[in-house]
């Protein structure tokens, strides 16, 4: 077999997270590859938040029974079967027909939990309606309140579990492929009948001009007790990379913390977010769970997560990778592939249970430097 055969098949079958990367850009017109692929800028922080998992290395330990794994954990009191879930993200009929109706069933049948995202190509009342995976809901703070109120509203009446409040998108990141490309996007479904969502950029970002003339730059948290009053669902923060913001999350009574730096598509030269996690799960002292997001790729990146603190992570390009190869059996697929690696991570570590996974699992690039002195 050439090497050529060799490479096609490898692409054909993936086996890892990676591969289906490459398969998503052979299925997906250019705009869309750039825009789910893309980060702000330089792209320094995208490259950073896959490269600072490489950095931190994982210690094992030897002659444990390891006959069984477990690998379930729960998340704001819900069981699901391993420490990932789908972090929101937007669009998903750009990769496939099926949008996030695809993405809903594949988690459930992970029994994992999806994230929608507040600009989802289906209505949060479709998702919620093809699946029973438990689901909780994303939300930008609009200029106009009374639609953000109107969509929790929404989200509370069909079970989501959750509000997920962005809180790191006052304005778009610069993302130049997206302006070269002068992306066009549909409008966001929830949106139908509430708000007209056709701005137009200067600049050619079709998605610049829909979050600048739909998002709103003056919420802060003195606003945050607005968003407790409308609702009865806990609220989890998305955005987080300081201690000194984790606490400020505390203050006001978040249930939960994302670190996230969405992807590396909001501020470039912001902390990967797996060199940031530990700050983070000190501040908040085990008052409420903490969560990352941000270049998992690899079960052994959910590994060293879990050890660094972290309740569980989420997913956000592998889904979309997954989902513009195959629908929903590729998120299905990329799923499983997470699980199967950490299940093996945790089997070669000695961890027969996510319990199991701690902090002296794992030594960070720093922690090395130290010990050579
Ligand atoms: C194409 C794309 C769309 C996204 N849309 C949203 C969104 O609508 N709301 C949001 O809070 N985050 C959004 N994000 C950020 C993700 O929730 C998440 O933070 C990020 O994708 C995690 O990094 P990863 O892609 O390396 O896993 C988006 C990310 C991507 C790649
Ligand atoms: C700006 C939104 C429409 C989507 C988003 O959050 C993203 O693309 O990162």
């Amino acid at each position: 077999m050439t090497d050529v055969h060799v490479s096609r098949k490898m692409v054909a079958e993936p086996v890892n997270v990676n591969e289906f990367r490459e398969l998503a850009r052979r299925a997906l017109p250019k705009m869309y590859y750039d825009f789910y692929n893309g980060g702000a800028e330089d792209q320094y922080t995208l490259k950073e938040n896959e490269e600072a998992f490489a950095k931190i290395v994982i210690l094992p330990r030897i002659l444990r029974d390891v006959s069984g794994i477990n690998l379930s954990t729960t998340v704001l009191g819900y069981n699901i079967s391993m420490p990932v879930m789908i972090a929101p993200t937007s669009m998903h009929k750009l990769a496939n027909p099926a949008g996030e109706i695809a993405t809903a069933r594949a988690a459930s049948a992970c029994k994992t939990i999806m994230v929608l995202s507040n600009s989802s190509t289906c209505t949060l009342e479709e998702v919620a309606a093809c699946c029973n995976a438990v689901r909780f809901f994303q939300l930008y703070v609009y200029k106009r309140r009374d639609i953000s109120a109107k969509l929790v509203q929404r989200a509370e009446i069909n079970g989501y579990k959750a509000i997920v409040l962005t809180a790191d998108s006052p304005r778009i990141g610069r993302r130049e492929a997206d302006i070269k490309n002068k992306i066009v996007v549909p409008q966001p479904k929830n949106l139908e009948g509430l708000l007209s969502t056709k701005f137009v950029s200067d600049r050619g970002s079709g998605v610049e001009a829909l979050a600048n003339g739909t998002n709103d730059p003056s919420f802060c948290w003195e606003d945050i007790p607005w968003l407790k009053s409308i609702t009865n669902l806990p609220i989890l923060i998305k955005g987080v990379l300081t201690h000194e913001d984790a606490i400020k999350a505390l203050e006001v009574g978040v249930a939960g913390i994302i670190v996230s730096n969405h992807g590396a598509r909001q501020l470039d030269y912001s902390p990967a977010t797996i060199s940031v996690l530990e700050e983070v799960v000190h501040a908040v002292g085990g008052k409420v769970p903490v969560f990352l997001d941000g270049g998992v790729r690899r079960g052994t990146d959910i590994f060293k997560a879990v050890a660094l603190g972290a309740q569980a992570v989420l997913v956000g390009r592998p889904v979309l990778y997954g989902l513009a190869a195959k629908g929903e059996y590729g998120v299905r697929q990329v799923l499983e592939m997470l699980m199967d690696e950490l299940e093996l991570t945790m089997a070669l570590s000695g961890c027969s249970s996510v319990k199991e996974i701690t902090r002296s699992h794992v030594r960070t690039k720093h922690e090395q430097l130290l010990s050579m002195l």
